[in-house]
């Protein structure tokens, strides 16, 4: 099986070292073509993923054209940008992974069904899970969760992409899959402001269960199997970016918490906080669905430039509740 990874960033290059393992060709489209030539001439990818050095048998192209020949495709550009980067791909049939995490602005989709509507005829999976790239790419041990709905598309992807160090769970559960991923990247900038704002470890760990909670019910309204948002690539990956800075999202937070405004905080940044743009369409896609996600609202309203202390005041002035409702 050949793969392509569509996307340069630190993942899809960690991702594009995953599947070279072995020696094995990747192809890797990045939209810089500075990116395009560290690649190719150095083996490393010196502004999404410093100090790594790729596997040769990497080969990077700025043209999406050249994919066309995979036998299944990365789709690792930011979630607002799947969309264009997928209309100008020519996919036909070919198994699309995705491995962004958020959801569209604008349509509200889950990227799964961005893709479906963008190449009908692609059976389309979800990689996704606790994974810094520069901790994959140094070969340090990660599971990963790997949804599909076809049995063998499942099966064989998983062979493919599974190497000593980078362990593939199979689910069947897609939608479950993507929504943890794009649940956490919000939860994590509100667990950095807590961090930021100095409001203690219990404060985290209060944030983690209740944002956990809010996952589930916006999951289980959406579709999603309740093991799936229990498993990597909802609890796995919601611990991991609530509780390091290594995280985009969680550094964002802090910075918000330190009284920093979201725009200064987010302007000329080269690397993406994806919770920062799923934050208002989660919002939006929760009151639809009638899901109640206060911490999903109090980010929101903080990247709106509300202050701490008011957000903080009215999140816990919110009427006492029963845990597990
Ligand atoms: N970095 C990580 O550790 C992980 C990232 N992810 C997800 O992977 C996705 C990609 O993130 P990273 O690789 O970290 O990116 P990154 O933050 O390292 O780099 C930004 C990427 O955005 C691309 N980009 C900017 N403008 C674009 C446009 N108009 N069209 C297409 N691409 C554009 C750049 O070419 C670059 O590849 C995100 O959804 C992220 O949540 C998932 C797991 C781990
Ligand atoms: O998704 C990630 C780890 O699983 C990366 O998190 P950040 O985008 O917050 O850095």
């Amino acid at each position: 099986m050949k793969i392509g990874v569509i996307g340069g960033g630190a993942w899809g290059t960690a991702l594009a070292q995953v599947a070279a393992h072995g020696n094995r060709d990747v192809l890797l489209w990045a939209r810089e073509p500075d990116v395009v030539a560290a690649i190719n001439d150095r083996h490393e990818n010196s502004s999404f993923l410093a100090g790594v050095a790729l596997s040769p048998t990497i080969r990077a192209m700025g043209s999406l054209g050249d994919l066309s020949g995979c036998d299944a495709l990365l789709v690792v550009t930011p979630a607002q940008h799947v969309r264009a980067v997928l209309a100008e791909t020519s996919v036909g049939a070919t198994p699309l992974v995705l491995c962004a995490k958020g959801i569209e602005a604008g349509t509200r989709m889950l990227i799964g069904e961005v893709a479906r509507q963008v190449h009908p005829h692609a059976p389309v999976a979800v990689l996704s899970g606790p994974t810094f790239a520069h901790e994959v790419a140094a070969g340090l041990p990660t599971a990963v969760t790997l949804a599909a709905e076809d049995d063998d598309l499942r099966a064989a992807l998983s062979d493919r992409l599974a190497a000593p160090h980078f362990r593939p769970y199979a689910s069947s559960d897609v939608v479950g899959a993507e929504i943890g991923g794009a649940v956490k990247n919000v939860l994590a900038i509100a667990c950095g402001v807590v961090e930021g704002a100095g409001l203690g470890q219990n404060a985290r760990a209060a944030l983690i269960a209740r944002g956990f909670a809010e996952m589930t019910r916006f999951g289980l309204a959406r579709g999603a199997r309740a093991e799936t948002l229990a498993g990597l690539s909802g609890l796995g990956d919601l611990v991991l970016t609530c509780s390091s800075t290594s995280s985009r999202n969680f550094s964002l937070g802090v910075g918000l918490g330190r009284g920093g405004s979201a725009g200064a905080l987010m302007a000329d940044r080269r690397t993406v906080a994806e919770g920062a743009f799923t934050a208002p369409v989660l919002a939006e896609a929760a009151r639809e669905a009638g899901v109640d996600m206060p911490v999903t609202d109090a980010v929101c309203h903080l990247l709106a430039g509300a202050g701490i202390a008011d957000v903080i005041a009215d999140l816990l002035a919110r009427p006492l509740r029963e845990e597990g409702a």
